[in-house]
């Protein structure tokens, strides 16, 4: 296995506030690594020291066996940072053409734009486009070089639907033809959509790492939606949620709680059980710790 991120004990200070606090991780070729947390948990740090915006407190980072800082690791990287800034006078097609002309092999710049369904932006000036197309851009620009591995700060943060599912796809498209991608979302069904791993941070460290489907296994919750229900007090459940008509509690034990609901004679139609989803799992990670 190719390792193309290496980070080990990374610690990072901002005066008495530790961003991160001895994060180790390795990002292998080909892999789309999520990277999921609360607000501050330390997911725009990690990303900053990696892409050697930010220089560590202690610890190391080695990108592609080398320097984050150094021209040779920066031409095999692509960075979409949290917050980018286009030159607003610039054409989407200049601004392409610009950024491939720092690479040696750029994709070609029709190709770019299609991929991300940016053709119809090609001629207009960066400032005069919404937020959302801006956003769009800047993702589609750090995959201009040819990267072997993309950093992507909550890239589709404040776009519409269809925007952010083209945007997916075109994140797909280089993932199928091998490039590994960290990416960190708020979005958690953008996290399930994409990724091969998921890594859950809280507080600086990492607190979760694995498969979707083993972060899941790792809280073993399980969702069971009821309709109108009347319901006693019940032991077992994690917590209770209500949208407009259907009540969800959340379990470790379904079987145990289906059998409570029923020898309590609560009243309730259309019981539905399913696996929780990595919002639920990723929600009953890092509440476990703070009660703790
Ligand atoms: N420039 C800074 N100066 C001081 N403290 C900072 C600075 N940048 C980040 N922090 C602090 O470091 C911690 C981690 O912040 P960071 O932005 O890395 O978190 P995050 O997981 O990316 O959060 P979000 O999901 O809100 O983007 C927070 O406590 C934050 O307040």
């Amino acid at each position: 296995m190719t390792v193309l991120a290496r980070v080990r004990d990374l610690t990072r200070r901002y005066h008495d506030t530790t961003a991160l606090d001895g994060v180790s991780l390795d990002v292998p070729a080909g892999q789309v690594l999520g990277l999921l947390g609360p607000n501050g948990a330390g997911k725009s740090t990690l990303i900053n020291v990696m892409t050697g915006l930010l220089r560590p407190s202690a610890g190391s980072v080695e990108l592609c066996g080398g320097d984050p800082r150094s021209e040779s690791t920066r031409r095999v990287i692509g960075v979409t940072p949290q917050e980018t800034g286009l030159p607003e006078t610039w054409r989407i097609a200049e601004l392409v053409d610009f950024v491939a002309a720092h690479f040696p092999d750029p994709v070609d710049r029709a190709e770019l734009l299609d991929r991300f369904d940016l053709t119809p932006l090609a001629d207009r000036q960066a400032g005069g486009l919404s937020g959302g197309q801006q956003r769009r851009v800047a993702v589609a620009l750090a995959f201009v070089g040819r990267p072997r591995l993309v950093f992507l700060d909550e890239p589709t943060t404040g776009l519409d639907v269809d925007a952010r599912r083209t945007l997916w796809d075109g994140i797909r498209s280089f993932h199928a033809d091998g490039g590994a991608v960290l990416l960190t979302s708020h979005y958690i069904e953008e996290v399930e959509a994409l990724a091969d791993r998921v890594v859950v941070m809280d507080q600086g460290r990492i607190i979760a790492d694995g498969s979707v489907a083993e972060i899941r296994g790792q809280v073993r919750l399980k969702r069971v939606t009821l309709t109108d229900p009347i319901l006693p007090p019940l032991s077992g459940v994690a917590s209770i949620e209500r949208d407009t008509d259907r009540t969800h509690l959340l379990t470790n034990d379904a079987t145990a709680l289906v059998r409570e609901l029923v020898t309590s004679g609560a009243s309730f139609t259309d019981i539905e059980i399913e696996s929780a989803s990595l919002e639920d799992a990723f929600l009953a990670i890092t509440g476990d710790r703070r009660t703790t």
